[in-house]
């Protein structure tokens, strides 16, 4: 097992590496683009603006053409699935120690909502990869735990919607709100007074999100029925606890988040307030597209501020931009592929030759046939570790089985506990017979007292045995339990008597009075002599300790 250990954990690191390399070369921001589908209610138009490859748009607007080219670009088609195992590698880096941000950004209405979250019946990024998360943690070498917040940034302020409610309608107002953003001395952003919850498994962890999500303001636009009004950030804090070589454990961060609708804003026809929440979305949209082009420089926004320690040195950032490909969108559709590119562009220094692009694209394959290798051999050392651990669970099941199969056994022999109170009681009857017998016959004929002899002792007996009449009677009457090391419990002790007669409901009472009445006659009882007839449970072996607790158990399994 331990070899098999070994050889996990170094093709753990190899896959690490090489899909390091892979983001260090795609640069760290990965770029991906998807097309919304008409839906049902919508016009299709007969002549679509746009036109689209495994890895570019084009987009023809006013007689001009215009090419974008992404990471990955999903038609219409593309399911939520398919998306998401384009999502799992950067998911992957995160479990490995970086911090990451995934967002969904574009005009409102073009699904972003639908790519993070989607529906029960098509979910999104974010419950698929807290799904995977929880997956992964069970399968390598580390140990991982989880905590979860989530909070939006609503109209400039910041949200907690994990914040527990004076009641639980979700019209109350929310208990913690306009949160402070502070960096701890190692620049990790903390948000102060965000509530943040221990996610032990997947089921719980669903159960957070929900509910954050319940709380997220929406409105209707004439764009989409249900518009989000706010950026919503989930925020997984990823603890990993490495084996017995590394000795702390190290955190990193996934942010997931739904950005709110870039718009124009006379197109969805927002009044009042949500004039005002489109306004404030714009305003920090801009911000985010000055921060990602220019990591170092920062507008003081609260969006950006958030994503500081996410979106700077060593952090992995996927961006999904997201368009529909209508006429009447295509001024957006434009703006929002600009910009996606520009943040391409910018970062990972995409634009390069085209020699260099092969050489590039070629060693990303080569890279990826690694993963995928170690991947591969990666699943086979697990499956042997299954075995052997399958093994040996059934060799600790078969020696547990002969274990407990002994000690069945006795227990089998053991009396029932009732059948124990009445065979006492019985042969303390059957002793008192046979020592009254005994004793008054236990002579020849002429040594019967007469009368007269039998009151002359009467009463030198009534006063030299008087003092000890109680004793002489528990020893007539006693039958008891002999142990090893000599120690006996008389079950004509009144006190034992009492305890057994009463032990409906006091059984444990029971056992801990009687321990105590044991070891308080143990030195009395041991020095007399008993009656080699009277009733005894006799054990020499050790294997009554056993009994006498399966005993005390079953009498507490009996009330
Ligand atoms: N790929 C898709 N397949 C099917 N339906 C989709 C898809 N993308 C979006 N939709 C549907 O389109 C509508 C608008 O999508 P969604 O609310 O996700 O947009 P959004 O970009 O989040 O909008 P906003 O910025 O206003 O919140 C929803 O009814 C959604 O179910």
């Amino acid at each position: 097992m331990e070899q098999l250990r070994l050889k996990q954990r170094i093709l753990e690191g190899k896959r690490r590496e090489a899909l390091n390399k892979i983001f260090v070369i795609k640069g760290s921001i990965t770029v991906f683009c998807r097309i919304r589908p008409f839906v049902l209610a919508e016009k299709r138009r007969v002549s679509e603006p746009v036109s689209v490859g495994s890895e570019r748009v084009l987009v023809k607007y006013g007689g001009t053409r215009k090419d974008f080219e992404f990471d990955k670009v999903f038609t219409e088609a593309a399911s939520q699935g398919y998306i998401f195992v384009e999502v799992e590698p950067i998911l992957r880096s995160a479990m490995d120690g970086h911090n990451v941000c995934v967002f969904a950004y574009g005009q409102t209405g073009t699904g972003k909502t639908f790519t993070m979250d989607g529906t029960k019946e098509h979910p999104g990024i974010i419950p698929r990869a807290l799904e995977h998360l929880f997956h992964e943690a069970c399968t390598g070498n580390s140990s991982y735990t989880f905590s979860m917040s989530m909070l939006e940034v609503y109209m400039g302020n910041l949200r907690d919607l994990l914040a527990p409610r004076p009641n639980s309608r979700s019209y109350e107002p929310m208990t913690k709100c306009n949160l402070n953003i502070q960096t701890d001395p190692k620049g990790l952003i903390e948000i102060e007074g965000l509530t943040e919850v221990q996610v032990s498994d997947y089921a719980i962890a669903k159960w957070w999100y929900n509910k954050g999500r319940r709380f997220r303001s929406t409105s209707w636009t004439n764009v989409n029925e249900a518009s989000s009004r706010s950026h919503c950030l989930t925020r997984i804090n990823i603890f990993r606890h490495g084996d017995a070589s590394e000795a702390k454990s190290q955190l990193s961060r996934l942010w997931m988040v739904d950005l709110g609708g870039s718009e124009r804003l006379i197109k969805t026809g927002a009044k009042g307030l949500t004039l005002d929440e489109g306004r404030a979305i714009n305003l920090s949209l801009s911000a985010l597209a000055d921060v990602i082009a220019a990591l170092k420089r920062r507008r003081n926004n609260k969006l950006t501020q958030i994503l500081k320690d996410s979106l700077g040195d060593g952090s992995k950032v996927l961006m999904l931009v997201h368009i529909r490909p209508s006429e009447e969108d295509v001024c957006e559709t434009i703006t929002s592929l600009n910009f996606a590119k520009r943040t391409r562009a910018v970062v990972s220094n995409k634009e390069v030759t085209m020699e260099l692009k092969k050489q590039r694209d070629k060693n990303i394959t080569e890279l990826e046939e690694e993963v995928k290798e170690t991947e591969k051999q990666l699943q086979n050392i697990r499956d042997e570790i299954k075995n052997a651990e399958f093994n040996l669970n059934k060799s600790k099941k078969l020696f547990s089985t002969t274990h407990s199969f002994t000690e069945n056994d006795e227990v089998e022999t053991c009396i029932n506990p009732k059948d124990d109170v009445k065979k006492i009681t019985e042969t303390a009857e059957e002793c008192k017979k046979y020592m009254k017998s005994n004793l008054s016959n236990s002579g020849p004929r002429f040594m019967n007292p007469t009368v007269a002899s039998r009151e002359r002792q009467n009463a030198v007996e009534r006063d030299s045995i008087g003092l000890r009449s109680k004793n002489l009677r528990s020893i007539v009457t006693r039958s008891s339990v002999q142990f090893p090391c000599s120690q006996s419990l008389s079950y004509s002790d009144i006190r034992v008597k009492a305890l057994l007669q009463s032990s409906k409901g006091k059984s444990r009472h029971i056992a801990a009075e009687t321990n105590a009445v044991l070891t308080e006659r143990t030195n009395a009882l041991e020095s007399k002599t008993l009656n080699p007839k009277s009733m005894i449970v006799t054990s020499s072996d050790t294997s009554l300790r056993i009994r006498l607790c399966h005993h005390r158990r079953r009498m507490s399994d009996l009330i």
